[in-house]
């Protein structure tokens, strides 16, 4: 192992048996050296963290742009869009994906943005990281609009699996939600991932409050006769109009009531691998003896899933994030720009990962406690 200068071994096979540093029970401070402060790592210690955690989840973001204002999410107003030549291009997501996988240890790939199927060279970024890597796994998240002509392409270029944001199956609603009225163009998309193979589709639902939360029970009936794994999502303190509050979020709770009117939920048997999600299996009230598929709860403020936390996150600009809510971040765009050799990016991107704070950007979890900062970046910005 390449852990030198004193270090404690803090990986995950060296920790004591039964613990895990990054649990909300221990000190809010690093088992080791302070913030900033990396040991010598070699690559087999890939995207290790203080706190022993190991990122093996890479989630890249390919566009800060979106076609949608989710108002969770963007200002009714859009962003300032970053410029193009700000935003790492097709051949370098290709080579940071190989550093990653080849040298880092990335298992699974999320392609995600702003709206991934904005960018017009989607088709053949999917197609250059597939002819390096033929059994990662690559999905890629999105609000499906224009997915309905991208679909094989996406499929035949290598594309894994497909999550799309829905969250609400009424035109009136979702044009609330989203502030565009393509309800229909969003389906549509749906649609053609399911029938060109682009299984199993997941299907994203935030609940807000007096908007879409009485719809959960329908949303998910929709879901599960179609085969789609629905997951609802709490409300983050992430947007742009800096709106949340932590009375007016629908918690993983009241999910889970809502959908007792016409389901039974059983919690699922599969280990859950530091997924965001925990998942349920399903069956309806008037068929109690069959399972009818699987739901997904994302309590990412009420029951936080930190301590087994996997991701590590690239924005469009090529900067590191080493949490969703981090306050600093890493270059490595201006790295790749410089010349710089594999070994140089890798490093940096190490150094990066080291310091990923505890929980939710901080030395414990609580997001929107007295001392929770948000983050400057709105989820689009920062790669969901
Ligand atoms: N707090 C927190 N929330 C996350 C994180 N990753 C994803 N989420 C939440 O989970 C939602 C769904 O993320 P997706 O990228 O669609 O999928 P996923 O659940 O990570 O992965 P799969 O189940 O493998 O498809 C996001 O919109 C976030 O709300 C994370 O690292 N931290
Ligand atoms: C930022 S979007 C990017 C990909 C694509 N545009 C989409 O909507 O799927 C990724 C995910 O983040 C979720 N998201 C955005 N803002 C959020 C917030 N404040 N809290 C929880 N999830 C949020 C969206 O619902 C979506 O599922
Ligand atoms: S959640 Fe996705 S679709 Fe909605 S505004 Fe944000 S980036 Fe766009
Ligand atoms: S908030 Fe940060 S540490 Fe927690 S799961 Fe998300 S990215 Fe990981």
């Amino acid at each position: 192992m390449g852990i030198q200068l004193g270090m404690p071994a803090v990986g995950p096979s060296r920790l004591p048996a039964g613990s895990n540093p990054a649990e909300t029970s221990t000190p809010d401070s690093p088992p080791a050296a302070g913030h900033g402060v990396s040991p010598a790592l070699s690559p087999a210690d890939g995207l290790l963290d203080r706190y022993g955690r190991r990122a093996t989840d890479m989630r890249l973001s390919l566009t800060d742009k979106c076609n949608l204002r989710c108002t969770y999410c963007m200002p009714a107003e859009g962003l300032d869009w970053l410029a193009r030549d700000k935003v790492l291009s097709r051949d370098e997501i290709v080579r940071l994906v190989r550093i990653g996988v080849d040298r880092l240890g990335v298992r699974e790939l999320r392609l995600t943005g702003g709206e991934p199927l904005v960018r017009a060279d989607l088709v053949e970024i999917v197609a250059g990281i597939r002819a390096n890597h033929p059994d990662l796994p690559i999905s890629l998240t999105t609000n499906a609009l224009g997915l309905d002509k991208k679909a094989q392409a996406l499929k035949d270029a290598g594309l894994t699996r497909i999550n799309v944001s829905l969250d609400s199956l009424h035109p009136d609603t979702f044009a609330q939600l989203t502030r565009r009225p393509f309800l229909d163009r969003v389906l549509r998309g749906v649609e053609e991932a399911a029938r060109v193979g682009l299984g199993l589709v997941k299907i994203n639902a935030v609940l807000m409050r007096g908007i879409n939360d009485a719809e959960a029970p329908d949303l998910l009936e929709w879901a599960v006769s179609r085969g789609f794994e629905l997951r609802f999502i709490e409300q983050m303190p992430l947007d742009a109009d800096h709106g949340w509050t932590r009375d007016g979020m629908i918690t993983a709770a009241e999910m889970r009531s809502l959908l007792e009117r016409d389901f039974v939920l059983t919690p699922d048997p599969r280990r859950r691998n530091g997924a965001p999600a925990e998942r349920w299996e399903v069956r309806r009230r008037a068929t109690p003896d069959i399972v009818a598929g699987t739901v997904g709860i994302i309590a990412s403020v009420t029951e936080p899933f930190c301590a087994d936390c996997v991701r590590t996150r690239v924005t469009a600009e090529g900067k590191v994030r080493s949490c969703l809510f981090s306050h600093e971040e890493t270059d490595l765009l201006a790295l790749l720009r410089s010349g710089a050799d594999d070994d140089a990016v890798l490093r940096r991107w190490q150094e990066a990962m080291w310091g990923k704070p505890k929980a939710h950007g901080m030395g414990h979890a609580g997001l929107g406690a007295a001392d929770y900062v948000q983050p400057e970046r709105t989820m689009s910005a920062i790669g969901g």
